[in-house]
């Protein structure tokens, strides 16, 4: 594995791989946006929320594939960014072989000799039909014909979703080699928290569509607390500052800003989230939904 050293926050002055600003999409009731999003050269961006947060929608709206309602999005030309999504978007019949000759005209830095090398470091066998590929398989495909035409910045949908730990491992290393060139950056998302923290410089929580947090991982879990306390220890007024709020057969736990932290008494014990714990707690909605399901006047209010 190679060594990639510690990264440091990018300075103001770092030039952006990709520039989102007041980015809105609508698709039927989901609304994403206005989002304002910098990546900075020479890091890795992890993008994580709950299922249908808006993740796909913002990767697609940063490689043209959706068109946006208002806002503005910068990336680099398309010969420049290496492109793997959940949807593999290679024609079924084609052998590995074929798939690579497909995309090889697209791209003026394509290396052939780069794509065998990885294909082989993965196991493919250039004969495998698209088909025939395993999940697993199709996305390592996919990251072979992403990297083989030097790209400065690679875009992952939930590259890892469906590897082996194994093979999890390999691709986060094969990302830290090419992270190793300054000039390179990744996006990627990803449900997986420990890739966050094995791998994200900067970490973006998106949730309903909104940016809630962009900023170092560390920064992520401390930005937030676990409150935890008796029945007699919220008041209407602090419930409203709580995320994913549950009640306990013993009071409450709930996730808050750690700005908020004063608001509560001192019986109340603060801790130190995980990123699953933030994310989790962001995706299940903001109290007034959870105390509305939890209270049978407001279940029958609303049926
Ligand atoms: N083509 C479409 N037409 C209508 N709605 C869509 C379309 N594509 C996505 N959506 C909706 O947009 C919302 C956001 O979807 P998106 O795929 O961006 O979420 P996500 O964060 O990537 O979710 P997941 O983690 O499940 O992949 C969802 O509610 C989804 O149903």
């Amino acid at each position: 594995m190679s060594d990639r050293p510690e990264p440091t926050a990018p300075a103001a002055h770092t030039p952006s791989a990709v520039e989102v600003r007041g980015l809105v999409k609508r698709r039927g009731a989901f609304h994403l946006g206005p989002l304002d999003l910098r990546v900075p050269v020479g890091f890795v961006t992890g993008f994580v929320g709950a299922n249908g947060a808006g993740k796909t929608t913002t990767i697609k709206a940063m490689l043209g594939m959706v068109r946006p309602d208002a806002g503005t999005v910068r990336v680099p030309d398309r010969d420049r960014i290496g492109v793997v999504l959940d949807a593999p978007f290679l024609v079924p019949d084609w052998r590995v072989t074929e798939a690579a000759r497909a995309l090889r005209p697209l791209y003026s830095r394509w290396d052939e000799r780069q794509f065998a090398a990885l294909t082989d470091r993965f196991g493919l066998r250039p004969h495998q039909k698209v088909k025939d590929l395993s999940r697993g398989e199709s996305t390592k495909l996919m990251v072979a014909l992403a990297l083989a035409h030097d790209p400065d910045l690679l875009i992952l949908d939930e590259p890892t979703a469906g590897l082996d730990p194994a093979a999890r491992l390999d691709l986060i290393d094969l990302l830290r080699e090419f992270m190793l060139d300054e000039r390179h950056s990744v996006v990627f998302s990803t449900h997986i928290t420990t890739d966050l923290e094995t791998f994200a410089d900067q970490v973006v929580v998106i949730h309903d569509g909104v940016i809630h947090f962009t900023g170092a991982r560390d920064d992520l879990v401390e930005s937030y607390a676990m409150a935890r306390g008796g029945p007699d220890d919220l008041t209407p007024a602090s419930e409203r500052l709580t995320h994913g709020l549950r009640r306990t057969p013993t009071g409450f736990e709930a996730l808050i800003a750690t700005t908020d932290t004063a608001a509560f008494g001192p019986g109340v014990v603060m801790e130190t989230p995980t990123i699953d714990d933030v994310v989790a707690r962001l995706g299940r909605g903001p109290t007034r939904h959870s105390t509305a399901l939890a209270d049978p006047q407001h279940r029958s209010a609303a049926a």
